[in-house]
Parts: C-alpha cells; structure tokens; sequence
C-alpha cells in the first residue's frame, strides 16, 4: 500500500477517535443539562403553586391579605419570568479547577478561593481536578443547595473570564458549551494549565476544538447582536464587574466591545445589587438603528425590566415616538444647535416667548379682554398676549394698561425661576395692581377688616371669567415646542441671540427651524431633542393637581368611602407607575460617548444627577467638531466623582486586513493614535472598485449583490449623509440582508461584508469628516469594498487617495 494513501488512513482514524471523543464530552454535558432542565421544572412548579395559592388568600378579601397576596403574585411572577424565558443556549459554560488555598464556599456553594492549595499539582506535574463548576444565564441550585448551574455574574463565575495560560489561577480547563433549547450541540475547550496532566474521576481529562472565541468571531451577523457572555475576555469582565461607586471610563477602538461590555455591565450590576438599581438603568445610544440593534442583547441575559435603552434622540419627552428624532441637520446647523453657545439663547428665548406684540391669532374679543395691535411691521410676538385688562369690582370698573402689565412681567420675569412657575406670582401682582385701583383700598384702618375686605376682593376677582381667561392668555402654560418654534423668526431669534451668534448663524439656525409649525409641531432633528429638553428644565412643569382615586358609588351612598383605608398601591402599580415617571436613572451608561455634544451631556447629565455612570468611548470615532468643548459639558455632566479609567486593546470585529485599512485613515485622523490590535485575519484582502462607466448607482449596486453571494449574513452599504436616501434605491431589489445607511447611521453597528461609498465624500461631510470614514471603514466582520469615484482620485489599483500609503 503506497504511504500517501496509509497515512491518510491513519489521519482518518484520528479524525474518528477525535470525533467520538467530542461526542463523548457532549453526551456528558447533555445529562448535565438533563439535570438542570429537570431541577428548574420542580421550580416551575414550586413557583405556580405559590402564584395560586397567593390568588386564594387574595379572595378572603381583608386589606393585609389584599397586600400580602399582592407582594407574594409579585414575587412568584418574577421568578416564573426568568424561569420560562427560552434562554437560546442557557447553559454555556464549565470550569474545571484544582483544589483551592482554603476550603471555604461563598452563598453559591462553590468555593471561593481563587488560587490553588500549595499541594494542589504533585511534583511529576499531575493533579487531581477537585471541582467542576457550570456556568450559566441564571444560577440554579439542586435540592441539597449544591450549584447546578452559577450565574454568570456571580463572583464564582469570574474565573472563567479571567483565567489566562498567564495567570490560571485554579482554573485548568474552560469550556464553552453549545446548546440549543435542550440539547448540546458542541463543546470548545481551552487549556489554562497546558503543562499539566490533570485527572478528572481517574481519567484524563480530555480537550476538545480550539477556543470558543474564534468559533464566535466567525459567525455570520445577523440584524441583531448576540450576547458574549460564553466568550468575554479578561480585560472585558474587569469592566463588566467593575464596582459602580463612581465613573467608569472605557476607552477602546473599534470592535474592542464596548458596547458589548456596556450592555453585559448594565445585566452584572442589576444581579450584584438589584435593590440598588430598582431606580432603573438608562443606556444612551447614538442611534435608533443602534438601539434596534442591541436590545435583545439584555433579555438573551435574563434581564430587561430594570433598563431603558433609548437613542439620544429620543431622550426628551417631548420627542413624541418611540424612535424619536431621526432627522440629522446639515454639519454646520447641528454645530449651532450642539454647542453650548446655545444656552444663553435658550434661556433668553424662554423668557422672551411670552411677549406683547401683534398677535398671531385673530383679534378677539373674549368678554372684556382685548388684544391690542402693534405697527405691521413690529415682529409677530412668539405667542402673543393681551395688553389690556378689565374687571368689575365694588361696583366699578378696574382696568390695567399695556405698561402696567409690561412692568408686572418683567417684574414677575426678573429672578430665574422657570417661567411655568411663576404664574402664581404673576396672578398675585395682577391681583395687587387692581386692589391698588379699587376703591376697597383705603376703606377700613382696622387692618383685620382691610384684611378681610382684601380677602373676598381676591377671590372675587380672581374667580370671574375676565380675569381667568386673561390670565390664560397673558401667562399661558408655555411648550418647549412652542418656544422653539418661536426662535424660527430670524429677527426674533437674532435679538436673543445678540453677542452669542452672528449673523449667518442666525440664519442658519432659524432656518433649520421652519420645520415646525407656529405649535411648534414637525418633525424634529436629533440636535432639536437636546433643545427641546433645555427648554423644558428652563420652562418647567406646573405642578398638576393629583387625579382622584375612582370612588366606588356604593361606598359614597353608604358612606363607607369615608371609613375604608386608602387602598395602598400594589407593588405592581408602583413599579408602573415610577417607570412611567421617571426622568432621573440610579446608573446611566452612554454608548459611543465621544459623539455626544455639549448639549446633549446637559440632557442626559440631568437624567442622572444622582446617578453612578459608566461611559464608554473611543475619541478617533467622534463625529463632534469641537471635542474640548464637548469635554468641558461631560465633565460638567459627570461632576466631580471618581473615575475609573478602562482601556480595551483587541479588535474582535474587523480581520487584520480591514483593520490595516483603516489605520491609514487613523494615522490622518489623529495622529500618534494607536489602532488597537486585530485578533483574527482572513487572508482576504479589502477590494477597491472605481465607479464603473461612470454609473455609481450600478457600481454600488454590483458589488452589494456580489458581496451578498459571498457572506451568509448582512451587507452594509455607506454613502455620505446626502446620498442616504439614494443609497436606498439602489438597493431596493437586493433583499434584506442589505441594507444602505448614511455615514453618522453606522455607528456602532456591523456587518458582514461592508460597501465604503466614496471615502472623500464622507471625509469631506463635515470637520470631522476623517474620523466619521474611520467609523464607516470599521463596520464589516469579513469583507470590505472600497468605491470611489472622481472626487477620490483613484490610483490605477483604484485606491482611493486617502487611502493611499
Ligand atoms: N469577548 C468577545 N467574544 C466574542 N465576540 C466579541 C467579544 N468581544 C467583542 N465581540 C464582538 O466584537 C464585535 C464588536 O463589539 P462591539 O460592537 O461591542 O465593539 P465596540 O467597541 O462597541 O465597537 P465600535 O466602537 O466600533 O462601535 C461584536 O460583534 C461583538 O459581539
């Protein structure tokens, strides 16, 4: 037999006895997993029982069982919650590790010492493994309170993130374990202690694949991001567990996962101390596309009640929808409106909206209200007010001119108090200025019967139609919105501007503001929110009066109502309710922090005043002009806590090859930046395409279609912010695993296989247009196609010339 063909033979009885190994280590965690779905079926059951017999003492009826039943159903549902999620792959990992320093167990069962007992390895290097732990997305306890599964969050846990061949500590063997619903699909082991011969029941222990990480690395994207909770790396779990007393600071660029470690953080600091962070999670990402990318990330952990994950333009109430503002401002409007520049305007335009001026309504006559006239061409006031009061008292008529009502407004305006606050004070100089004219002035010395006379005078006066409807008029209840839609009056705007603007700008931004209509209603840029929610803080919000408690008509016939307790609020109805109410977050975590504008830290600064943060970041992605600036507004947002600062190293999104790419793009950006390093390569090379026949539709339209038959999950195509929506059209016929997003849309996201548009174009967008290319050349998983056109000055390669060497 000639030896090719005997060797090949042996390789093929290697490959058997391999193969039969692994299915041997998988039958072993297949009855693991057998065990476990078994336990948590007792749980169910534990747990619907306690959910009924909760509802049978809900019936005997008194207010203790009524609120006993209430915390119990409340209790019972969580658990049955978590315990009926269809967790994907719900156990995923195991340690093996050697006999710990002390014999200690911490609250899980497992024990807690992190490094081996001095006798654990035997001097011809074997040791025996003393202790087998699995991990998973929620910890499960067996009847005997021994682990069956540990939570991944748990401090028991950590090791199988941080154990390195450098630094094992116990650990001798990690495994990462593939399941699907029931049933174990494969296992991937890596060896922390390579020199040892380990046994595990008096047999070798065996090692199956090559790491789970490249295996994860590898797969193809889809729309939505998994979790990595089988595959974090150690630099990752110290952010991820990192204490929240403070600020956390994670730095890293592109594809180090900070995003990843953001949404695994926010899932570890609701297990490590839930009572704490009952007054919710907020994470602030960039974008919708971002949000809708990441939010099954939570869930996938057994987490998702506790975190609102919301796109910064959708951060104000009052940008209405869930998605919030989409809209984008061209570069030089959205300078204007990020700046800090704009708060003086803001603040003076709050104060000013409330003007007298021509009115913008109809005249109208409202009983004896009247609204005055100014010369045509007096600017149209932002909402415009009465300048004329009447009212009937002691049998005579009282009336307040334009100038005195203009010096009660800017008495009234004079302190900095939110000007939907100071209404009481308005109605109560309004109310001095008329007793001041009445006749009931002067009528009594006594001063109890002045007293009493001012009194009734008030509430006479006070509770007629006139006045009322004066006083809706002259001090109404001002939107944000409306204020905003107010400064589209370039004349108006440029007198609130004066000193802080100049000419352009005013025009600019006055401009980018006839979107709303006089309500203020339209559709609203990203940049518009933040404005929006200063106003707001500037504004502020009239105390509304509390809605009654529905009464039951038969308690009120019986008069019963008067003696039955106030019924308390279920802590279901609670919890509703404050989650409906909140503005202000226990831990706020911003994704792709480098973007957020002065104003915007102002927004989401507010929404955690009180709050412990982490922030994470990367400064060469930054699509904001004026990173100083931007700076000084997070300092002031974050205030003076500690900070602890991170720094991720390892790119695990893009091959060495894209990566190499995108460095020379970094290296103009900002120079001295170092890119972080690739862990895997691909052998394949980034192509450039120029613009073929000069038809770049068709161009693009080729390469997507070409890229789509070579990868098994999405394509991203990136043209510059303008091309956004033609970008779409070319792809209209290409199905739905491509998709054509604008330059400042793919942040943060992924793909598959990426279509750069016209590098220049995108670096030409704005000031920071080198670093938005970095972002877009950052994005793909696989493969990248790079099209240029005349503007890039292709070289007979048709390499673009920025991305030239
Ligand atoms: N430990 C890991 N195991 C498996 N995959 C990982 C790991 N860390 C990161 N990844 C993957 O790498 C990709 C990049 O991660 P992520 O989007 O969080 O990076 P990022 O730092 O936020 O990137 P960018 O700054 O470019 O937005 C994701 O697909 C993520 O799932």
């Amino acid at each position: 037999m000639p030896s090719a063909v005997k060797k090949g033979a042996s390789v093929a009885a290697q490959d058997a006895a391999v193969e039969s190994l692994r299915d041997r280590e998988i039958g072993v965690e297949q009855e693991h997993l057998d065990r476990v779905y078994r336990r948590l079926e007792e749980k169910i059951d534990e747990a619907e029982f306690l959910m009924n017999d909760a509802v049978k003492r809900g019936q005997v009826g008194t207010p203790g069982a009524l609120a006993e039943r209430d915390a119990q159903v409340f209790r019972a549902g969580i658990h049955l919650n978590r315990l009926n999620s269809e967790f994907e792959d719900f156990l995923f990992g195991r340690i093996d590790l050697l006999l710990g320093k002390d014999g200690e167990r911490g609250p899980d069962g497992a024990y807690t010492s992190v490094e081996p007992a001095d006798d654990a390895v035997r001097e011809d290097a074997t040791a025996d493994i003393a202790e087998t732990l699995h991990i998973g997305r929620i910890g499960v306890l067996d009847s005997d309170y021994a682990p069956l599964v540990i939570d991944w969050r748990a401090p028991a846990a950590a090791p199988f993130y941080r154990s390195t061949p450098k630094d094992p500590g116990r650990v001798v063997r990690r495994r990462v374990i593939r399941s699907k619903g029931r049933q174990v699909l494969g296992v991937e082991d890596d060896l922390m202690r390579p020199e040892l011969t380990a046994s595990l029941g008096g047999e070798k222990l065996p090692v199956i694949g090559d790491g789970a990480l490249m295996a994860a690395l590898g797969q193809a994207r889809s729309h939505t991001m998994r979790d990595i909770v089988s595959s974090i790396q150690a630099e990752q779990d110290l952010v991820i567990r990192a204490p929240a007393a403070s600020v956390t600071e994670v730095t890293g660029g592109p594809g180090t996962g900070k995003t990843a470690v953001a949404l695994h953080r926010a899932a570890y600091l609701l297990y490590q101390d839930r009572r704490r962070y009952a007054g919710g999670i907020l994470i602030v990402s960039p974008t919708p596309l971002l949000v809708a990318y990441t939010e099954g990330v939570l869930p996938s952990l057994g987490e998702e009640g506790q975190v609102a994950i919301r796109a910064i333009g959708s951060l104000s109430d009052d940008a209405a929808g869930l998605d919030g503002a989409t809209a984008y401002d061209e570069p030089p409007v959205a300078r204007i409106k990020g700046s800090s520049r704009m708060l003086p305007v803001l603040r003076k335009a709050a104060r000013g909206a409330l003007e007298r001026g021509r009115p913008a309504a109809p005249r109208q006559e409202a009983g004896q209200l009247s609204f005055g006239e100014e010369p045509e061409d007096a600017p149209a006031a932002a909402v415009a007010t009465p300048d004329r009061l009447r009212v009937v008292a002691f049998g005579a008529r009282i009336e307040l001119e334009a100038d005195e009502l203009r010096r009660i407004r800017d008495n009234v305006l004079g302190g900095t108090a939110p000007v939907n606050l100071l209404r009481p004070r308005a109605r109560k100089l309004l109310l001095d200025a008329l007793w001041n004219k009445s006749s009931g002035r002067g009528r009594y010395t006594d001063p109890e019967l002045a007293a009493e006379l001012r009194s009734s005078f008030d509430e006479d006066v006070s509770t007629e139609t006139p006045f009322l409807e004066f006083l809706d008029a002259w001090w109404p209840e001002l939107t944000p919105r409306r204020v905003l839609a107010a400064m589209a009056d370039e004349r108006r705007l440029a007198r609130w501007s004066r000193r802080v603007l100049n000419q352009g700008e005013v025009r600019r931004l006055a401009r980018s503001l006839r979107r709303l209509d006089a309500a203020g209603e339209g559709p609203l840029s990203v940049h518009d929110v933040a404005l929006l929610d200063e106003l707001q803080a500037l504004l502020g919000t009239p105390a509304r009066p509390r809605r009654k408690r529905e009464a039951d008509p038969l308690d009120q016939l019986t008069g019963l109502e008067e003696l039955m307790p106030q019924r308390e609020e279920t802590q279901w109805e609670r919890a509703e309710r404050l989650a409906a109410e909140r503005t202000e977050y226990a831990h706020v975590i911003v994704d792709e922090a480098q973007d957020l504008t002065p104003m915007q830290w102002r927004m989401v600064g507010r929404r955690g005043r009180h709050a412990t943060w982490t922030v994470v970041g990367d400064p060469a992605q930054s699509s904001w002009s004026d990173p100083d600036e931007a700076a000084a507004a997070r300092d002031e947002a974050l205030g003076s806590r500690p900070r602890r600062r991170f720094t991720l190293t390892v790119n695990y999104r893009n091959p060495a090859e894209i990566a190499e790419l995108a460095a020379k793009v970094l290296a103009l950006a900002m120079p001295g930046m170092e890119s972080p390093a690739a862990v895997r390569s691909t052998g394949v090379v980034p192509r450039f395409e120029p613009v073929r026949d000069g038809d770049l539709a068709a161009t693009v339209r080729a390469e997507a279609a070409r890229l789509l038959a070579e990868v098994d999950g999405t394509v991203g195509v990136v043209v510059a912010m303008n091309r956004r929506e033609q970008a779409r059209g070319w792809l209209a016929e290409l199905g739905e695993r491509v998709v054509a997003l604008g330059s400042l849309e793919a942040k943060g996201l992924e793909y598959d296989a990426t279509v750069v548009v016209s590098p220049a174009e995108i670096a030409d967008e704005s000031p920071a247009g080198l670093r938005v290319l970095y972002v877009a050349l950052t994005r793909a998983t696989q493969q990248l196609t790079v099209v240029s056109g005349e503007r890039d000055l292709p070289d007979a390669d048709g390499v673009p010339d920025l991305l030239r060497d």
